[in-house]
Order: structure tokens, then C-alpha cells, then sequence
């Protein structure tokens, strides 16, 4: 007889009316939102929209001053400190910060280890090599023994990795993990993520502003804007036709493949800073179908065409974003 296999959780991390504040003024307004056991979600917005004020709110990591209320589960249950770097593991953006520069690279994996794992000094040290080894670092016996300051930032970042994945969790977040490398890097590092990901069965939150890094390595997208939700559902649907005029503006600024004659649009304008929100959607000011309606009502999240979306004229943008945006209005 074969085994039935195990019973999933439909929602591995549900998050519920997420807030995050600094002196009162919201930073993170209100975010819902699923990741599913194995998948990659990405957090994609401008600078500044909470991505990750909303990453660290999940390993219990904001910084001095923040307040937090909402309700954030894991398989169902609101007790995330023993699962806290476990469970849900970090890859963070800047790995030298990451890593204490005062003891070598594979001392600090095996510490991480013997924090997770009742096993011998010998046993954490092999496991060790054995976890840069897998992320490939060349010779890994020997680099163990070196200092991080003597690994290249790629290296670093793929230590970083392995140390993230030593307590084989279920939730990796990665805040930005490639923004200090070149391109050439930053897509050697996103593979090892990505194969380490798949060999442990596990999802990824995967923070990032680069729709093409959504395109080539995410499952599902989370579009925010000024600490709340835009858009949310599969990448497919969301970056081919998107119906957040806030999504279609990210897209319409990124370069096109093949000769393309005219110039791209920018997105008009910048976010708002906490606490200088307009009234009603916080995109309309640089929104070009924003209508009377979008300056004085908030917009809650809807079911448009199989995603989710927060904007009134969610069903009116156009199929082509770059003309939306190409003639600078707002109407
Ligand atoms: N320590 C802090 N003290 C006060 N305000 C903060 C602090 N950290 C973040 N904020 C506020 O929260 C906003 C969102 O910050 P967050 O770091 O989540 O943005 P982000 O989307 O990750 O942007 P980036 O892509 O630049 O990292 C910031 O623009 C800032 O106004």
C-alpha cells in the first residue's frame, strides 16, 4: 500500500492586517497575505513601501522603535518564537554585516549548527564544510578556516545561504540577498538560493525591486506601494497584464527586449514618506487613471481577473502599460 503523503497546510505562513509603526506613523498599513508550502513570493515596490519592515516583522526582527500589531501563523499557530530561525530562516541583504569578522567563516557555521543540533564540535565542523559545499564554495575545507573579509562578496552571500539553510526551514525570507553584486553574481546567487530552496522542499519570501529577478526565479508576486498591498497573484498573470496602474508603471519603466525605438516612460514622481500619505489611494497623485473617487477613498483589496488588487479602476487599465504611462499625464 503507498503511504498517503502528508497533509500540507493550504497556507504555510498567513499573515493578517500586518502594521508596523515608528512614533505613531504607520510604515506597514494593513497587509493580508499567504505564503504557500514550497512556493516563491516575491515583495516587489519602490524603495520605501515596507518590503522589509514586512520581512523582519516575520522573524520577530524589527528594529528599535517599531511597533507591530496584526496577526502573523505558521501552520496555524501565532507561536513563532521557538520556529524563529528554525522554521523561518533569513538571508539578509548585506552578508559582512551578517557575519562577525572576528572568527572565521566555518567557526560560525558549526556554531550555528551546535545551536541547532545536539551534535559534537567535530560533527558541527564537517557539517559545516559540508554546507559551504553544497552552496558551492570551492574548496570548502580549506575556506572554512578563512575569515569573511577573505571571501568574495558572491562567497559571502553563499555562505550567508548556507548558514540560513543549516536548520532546514520551511520559510526562507531573503531581504534583497544580491543587491551588493554585480549582475554577473547576483544571478550565481540567486541559483544557489533557488537549489537550495528546491533540495529542501522549502518557500521563499523573496524581497527584491527587480521585476525581472520576479520574473525569472517567483511563483507569486506581492506588489506594495507606501506600506500596503497593490497587487497580489502568479507572476504570469500579474507582470503580463497587470491591473494595479501602480504595477503597470514598474513594468512600462523597465527596458524591453528587441529594438524598441521610443523611450521609455519613468514612473512619474516619488512615494510618499510615512506620514505625508494624500488622502484616498496613496498612488493616485502619480496614478494616470486616477479619478475623483481615488482622492478621497482608500482603496481595499479585490478580486480582479484571478488576483488580487487594490485600486477602484482596477478592471480599466489598459493591456498596454507602456502607453499608459508613455505621455507623462496624470489625467
Ligand atoms: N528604523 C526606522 N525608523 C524610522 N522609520 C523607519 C525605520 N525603518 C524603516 N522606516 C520607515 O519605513 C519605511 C519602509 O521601510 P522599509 O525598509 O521596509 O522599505 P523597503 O521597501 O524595504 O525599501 P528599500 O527597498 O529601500 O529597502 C521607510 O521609508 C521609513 O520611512
Amino acid at each position: 500500500m503507498t503511504q498517503a503523503p502528508p497533509v500540507r497546510h493550504p497556507s504555510l505562513l498567513s499573515v493578517r492586517d500586518l502594521r508596523v509603526s515608528f512614533g505613531g506613523t504607520e510604515a506597514v498599513r494593513g497587509l493580508s497575505f499567504d505564503v504557500r508550502p514550497g512556493e516563491v513570493l516575491a515583495l516587489v515596490g519602490e524603495s520605501g513601501a515596507g518590503k522589509s519592515l514586512t520581512a523582519r516583522a516575520l522573524l520577530g526582527m524589527l528594529p528599535r522603535g517599531a511597533a507591530m500589531s496584526g496577526d502573523i501563523r505558521l501552520d496555524g499557530s501565532a507561536d513563532l518564537a521557538a520556529a524563529r530561525g528554525r522554521r523561518i530562516s533569513l538571508v539578509p541583504q548585506d552578508a559582512l554585516s551578517a557575519l562577525s569578522p572576528v572568527h572565521p567563516v566555518g567557526e560560525q557555521l558549526a556554531a550555528a549548527v551546535r545551536s541547532l543540533h545536539r551534535v559534537s564540535r567535530a560533527e558541527a565542523r564537517e557539517r559545516a564544510v559540508a554546507a559551504l559545499d553544497r552552496v558551492g564554495i570551492p574548496d570548502a575545507a580549506r575556506r572554512a578556516r578563512a575569515y569573511p573579509h577573505e571571501y568574495s562578496g558572491g562567497m559571502r552571500q553563499r555562505a550567508v545561504i548556507a548558514m540560513a539553510m543549516l536548520g532546514e526551514p520551511d520559510l526562507v525570507v531573503a531581504d534583497e540577498p544580491t543587491t551588493a553584486l554585480d549582475a554577473e553574481r547576483r544571478e550565481q546567487v540567486l541559483r544557489v538560493l533557488a537549489e537550495q530552496r528546491e533540495a529542501a522542499d522549502a518557500a521563499l519570501l523573496l524581497v527584491t525591486h527587480d521585476l525581472d529577478v520576479v520574473r525569472d526565479h517567483a511563483d507569486r508576486v506581492l506588489v506594495m506601494y507606501a506600506g500596503r498591498m497593490s497587487e497580489l497573484g502568479s507572476v504570469g498573470e500579474v507582470l503580463n497584464r497587470p491591473r494595479a496602474p501602480y504595477t503597470a508603471g514598474l513594468l512600462a519603466s523597465l527596458p524591453q527586449d528587441g529594438p524598441r525605438r521610443r523611450r521609455l516612460p519613468t514612473l512619474p514622481g516619488t512615494p510618499p514618506a510615512p506620514g505625508t500619505l494624500p488622502p484616498g489611494c496613496a498612488f493616485a497623485p502619480r496614478c494616470p487613471l486616477a479619478a475623483d473617487v481615488c482622492r478621497i477613498e482608500e482603496p481595499e483589496p479585490r478580486t480582479v481577473d484571478g488576483r488580487l488588487v487594490a485600486c477602484h479602476r482596477g478592471d480599466e487599465v489598459p493591456a498596454d502599460t507602456v502607453t499608459l504611462f508613455a505621455e507623462g499625464r496624470p489625467a
